[in-house]
């Protein structure tokens, strides 16, 4: 675990964790941080904690030390979210410090209770209330509904204009070395370019409206520095990471970068070599693609680049009367993040009755997400020129729509 000073009496404490599945669900193959904050006044807070693992909880305890921070005598715990990745330390903790009391949304309250048992010295705060820490801390609470769960809000130092953000603002990956935003190289830059949209489609892209209304009221609020509950902290501009977010919320109605993603499944090669053809064909226009063969690309991956694309072609054949089951799966996943508007077109082999395509449809109104398709074309076995060339000029139709929707 780091420790780093943000501002004058704020804190940063920061574990890698790797090796696990985000949720039970999501790979994290460049890791993730857990951020913890120490806001010190006269009396001592500490914002959002760890997940209840060994070790990690020893470590955070070492870590404090190394600030000068006596755990048994902090006086404040903000629960700024109670997921566990952040509060699963706390029975641990009531074991050192007997007097700790806990600030925390009214929804936060009733979910420490149900997952904890933890009824005493919880004070649930509404919307802008304030905690007087002395030594001039003051901070403030802004309640953001349903940003991943009902209870999240987000808490400000009004002194330093620190804003604490939690689960709003993160991303995935783990920081070995540079924290703030204007000590990172452009590859670092890039890299959480990559890992931020993979967070927010991977663990906020459900929560898209919401988050916007989290935007709109971190707006309202004076802030210099945000410090969220993942990933790196914002000092140099954090506009920028406001900015992100606003764009991450349009790829998920629709807009998207200047890529195809091709989901896509083959048993026998007979859609495969279509999806060559049409691969080749993209990339000689210059059309960055990604390739996403089901069921061997992670899902965490596949949900990020179609996230992330303005279109995306869907290329399974029939199998028992619907469609190919890793592809089916695939979309199940994408219809449940509500991705929607994209561009698309869609193709597939089949043997004798044909399915896939008609599945494809019903799971895009299953979920209402009002893709703009080309006209489909399945063709029985192995596709002929004619055919071929058909789902050509679909594709053409295709990347005239993505022009239209493309950032
Ligand atoms: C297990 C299995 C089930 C299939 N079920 C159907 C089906 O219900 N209807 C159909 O038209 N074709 C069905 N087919 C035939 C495939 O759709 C056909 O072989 C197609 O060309 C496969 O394309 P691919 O090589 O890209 O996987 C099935 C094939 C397999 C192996």
């Amino acid at each position: 675990m780091k420790t780093k000073q943000i501002a004058d009496g704020i804190y940063m404490l920061s574990m890698n964790v790797e090796d696990i599945l985000f949720e039970g669900i999501w790979s994290i193959a460049n890791g993730v941080t857990l951020n913890s904050y120490i806001v010190k006044g006269e009396k001592t807070a500490l914002v959002d904690g760890v997940i209840g693992w060994d070790g990690a909880v020893d470590t955070l305890y070492a870590s404090l030390k190394e600030i000068d921070v006596d755990p048994s005598k902090i006086d404040y715990v903000i629960v700024n979210h109670m997921e566990p990745d952040h509060s699963g330390w706390i029975d641990n903790f009531k074991k050192i410090n007997k007097d700790f009391k806990i600030i925390c949304s009214p929804k936060a309250a009733d979910l420490l209770d149900s997952f904890f048992g933890i009824k005493d010295n919880v004070t649930a705060v509404k919307d802008g209330a304030t905690l007087d820490l002395g030594n001039g801390k003051i901070l403030s609470f802004h309640l953001v509904p349903n940003v991943h769960w009902p209870d999240t809000m987000m808490t400000l130092d009004e002194e330093s204009k620190t804003l604490m953000s939690c689960d709003m603002y993160g991303a995935f990956g783990k920081i070995e070395e540079h924290f703030f935003d204007d000590e990172m190289t452009d590859v670092e830059k890039d890299n959480f370019e990559e890992e931020g949209i993979r967070y927010f489609s991977n663990v906020m892209g459900t929560f898209a409206p919401q988050v916007g209304k989290a935007i709109e009221k971190t707006e309202t609020l004076d802030v210099k520095i945000i410090a969220p509950g993942h990933g790196p902290i914002y000092r140099g501009n954090p506009q920028s990471i406001i900015n992100d977010y606003k764009r991450y919320c349009s790829y998920r109605m629709g807009k998207g970068k200047n890529e195809i993603s091709i989901l896509w499944g083959s048993m026998y090669g007979m859609t495969e070599r279509v999806v060559k053809e049409i691969r080749e064909m993209l990339e000689k226009d210059g059309i960055k693609v990604n390739s996403l063969q089901m069921p061997y690309v992670d899902t965490s991956d596949m949900v990020s680049a179609i996230f992330r694309s303005a279109g995306v072609i869907i290329a399974a054949p029939t199998y028992e009367y619907k469609l190919f089951p890793p592809v089916a799966v695939a979309l199940d996943e994408i219809g449940r993040k509500k991705i929607s508007k994209k561009a698309a077109f869609c193709f597939g082999s089949y043997g004798w009755s044909g399915g896939a395509q008609k599945e494809i449809m019903e799971l895009i109104e299953k979920y209402k997400l009002g893709w703009d398709f080309v006209e489909p074309v399945e063709f029985n076995g192995r596709a002929s020129d004619e055919e071929l060339q058909i789902i050509k000029d679909g594709v053409e139709k295709l990347i005239e729509k993505v022009k239209k929707i493309a950032e």
